[in-house]
């Protein structure tokens, strides 16, 4: 025992263990239960302390369909993530402006969280095109990424190099958000493919009644 009482044990260094900070993009437009089965997956088999779920603010591979503003996205997500003391949603990608580029979103969050390990969670599909993402082969240096399989979506090597890039089967949820603003447009329901609270802002907002 030491002088001040305490045990060799108690005072001896420890290493730090380090955060482990899931951050899972997304368009959202709206969110759904597919994404939210996914991250919770992840979040399980990776260990991961947080999930940060980060909607984009101008995701410049969709410019070609019509987008919600990103306010209703970002609601849309704080309100399907609230519950969950595990999930959390960030406003970077729409407070910086422009372009939706997954190199800011990293740099940005590695640099408010310098002592976490991260780990970009993302659909399979969409990992498969991140060689047409800017700065792809600066990505993997920034966080681990992990693919989650789609139903219908095989992922084909995108050619990151090993160690950098994980793929974890999710339970098989066959929703897409696309699908969910088309059962909108055409009366139909949403009812238990998103949560709850978002099917009420969907319908408060009148989000997605004229379009797709
Ligand atoms: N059901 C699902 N299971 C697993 N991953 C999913 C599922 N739905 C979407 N994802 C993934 O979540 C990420 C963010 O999804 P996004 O917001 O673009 O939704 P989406 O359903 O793919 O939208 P959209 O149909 O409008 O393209 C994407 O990488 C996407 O592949
Ligand atoms: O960095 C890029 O160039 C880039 C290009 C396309 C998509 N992403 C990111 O991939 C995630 C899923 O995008 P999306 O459009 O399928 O919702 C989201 O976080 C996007 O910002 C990133």
């Amino acid at each position: 025992m030491a002088a001040d009482g305490s045990t060799e044990a108690a005072s001896a260094p420890t290493a730090a263990v380090k955060r482990r900070l899931g951050v899972m993009g997304g368009t959202f437009d709206p969110i759904h239960n597919g994404h939210l089965v996914a991250a919770n997956e992840v979040a399980h088999r990776f260990h991961l302390d947080e999930v940060v779920f980060v909607p984009t603010g101008q995701p410049w591979q969709k410019s070609d369909r019509k987008v919600s503003p990103a306010e209703d996205r970002y609601l849309l997500t704080v309100i399907a993530t609230a519950d969950n003391p595990m999930f959390s949603v960030s406003r970077i990608d729409i407070d910086r402006g422009g372009a939706t580029y997954t190199i800011d979103t990293l740099r940005e969050l590695r640099a408010e969280h310098p002592d976490a390990d991260l780990f970009f969670i993302t659909g399979a599909d969409a990992l498969g095109q991140i060689l047409t993402w800017r700065d792809a082969e600066e990505l993997y240096s920034l966080a681990h990424f992990v693919g989650v399989t789609r139903p219908g979506h095989v992922l084909h090597d995108p050619g990151l190099p090993d160690g950098g890039v994980s793929l974890v089967e999710v339970p098989a949820l066959a929703i897409s958000s696309t699908d969910c603003r088309e059962r909108v447009a055409n009366g139909e329901p949403v009812w238990y493919l998103v949560p709850d609270g978002v099917v009420r802002y969907i319908s408060k907002r009148n989000l997605y009644r004229e379009d797709v």
